[in-house]
């Protein structure tokens, strides 16, 4: 299902200030084609601006990304739609259609990838292609949740959806995903249903995964590479056995203030503390 590419996203020296705040303050990161990249950090470190702008919903002041031969800062029109077809954005809040039954959902991503009105319409209509409920189906019984297909999303727990999310990604043809919080809101076991399923299309369809996670021990367990963001710059860049409780300070702060910067933040390190009884 996905194109398998090998092109390495480059990141070279991306900026972005929104007032006095540096967002993102020169980031570069080279990230290899069947990485799967964790990056983690403090609330308003920079993480969604980073991801938004891989995926060019949101843009750079300074820098470039560059993914093999084509520049995607500079992409415009078919060939930007074309750009994110490829890169399937996964949100903490599913963004599924709730209304809608769980086939249908999963059916919309691979909208994207036909041009023209009358596939829209079509869509519109629930009119989908054979070949796209086959695909749609597979992607469901491969994660379990073909029992749910005609059920409205609405009705499934917060885990289901989100996997219902990345079966949806999955039918974009995605040769990378990228994962904004996508186990925030969910509970430990739910969260370790996701990340599982974000491993898997990881392992075994070659998909880079770039993942933005507050579970540090999320990351440390599913990503083989750990990206540790403060005030929009990298502050670490290596193996979860390399993060040290040092790198761990640059990243989050010294530990008596480390989660407790905000409610959220509290509620987030509490969540990771069941994350290891999970
Ligand atoms: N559209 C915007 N307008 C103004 N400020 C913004 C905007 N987007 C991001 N920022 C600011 O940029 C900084 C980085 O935000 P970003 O959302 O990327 O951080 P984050 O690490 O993803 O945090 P969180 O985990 O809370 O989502 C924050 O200070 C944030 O307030």
């Amino acid at each position: 299902m996905s194109r398998r590419m090998n092109a390495t996203l480059e990141i070279q020296g991306l900026s972005r200030r929104f007032g006095n705040t540096a967002a993102l303050d020169a980031v570069s990161l080279s990230i290899p084609a069947g990485q799967m990249v964790g990056i983690i950090g403090r609330s308003g470190a920079g993480k969604s601006t980073l991801l938004r702008m891989i995926n060019r919903m949101a843009e750079s002041d300074a820098g470039r990304i560059v993914w093999g031969r084509q520049e995607v800062t500079s992409l415009r029109g078919q060939a930007l739609r074309d750009w994110r077809t490829g890169c399937a954005m996964i949100f903490q809040q599913f963004n599924l259609v709730q209304r809608l039954d769980v086939l249908t959902n999963v059916m919309i991503g691979r909208l994207n990838r036909r041009r023209g009105l009358a596939a829209r319409v079509n869509a519109l209509l629930g009119r989908f292609p054979d070949e796209d409920r086959a695909l749609a189906l597979a992607a469901l019984e491969r994660f379990d949740l073909l029992p749910t297909a005609l059920q409205r999303a609405e009705t499934l727990s917060g885990g289901q959806q989100q996997r219902v999310a990345i079966c949806r990604a999955l039918l974009q043809g995605p040769h990378t995903i990228l994962a904004d919080e996508p186990i925030a809101s969910l509970d430990p076991r739910n969260a370790r249903t996701v990340m599982e399923a974000l491993r898997a299309v990881n392992r075994r369809d070659g998909i880079t995964v770039v993942v933005n996670l507050h579970h540090l021990d999320a990351a440390r367990e599913f990503c083989g590479r750990i990206v540790g963001m403060q005030a929009g710059r990298v502050v670490f860049d290596g193996a979860p056995e390399q993060l040290t409780e040092a790198a761990a300070e640059r990243i989050y702060g010294p530990p008596a203030t480390r989660h407790a910067a905000t409610a959220a933040e509290a509620d987030r390190a509490i969540l990771a503390a069941r994350w290891a009884a999970a």
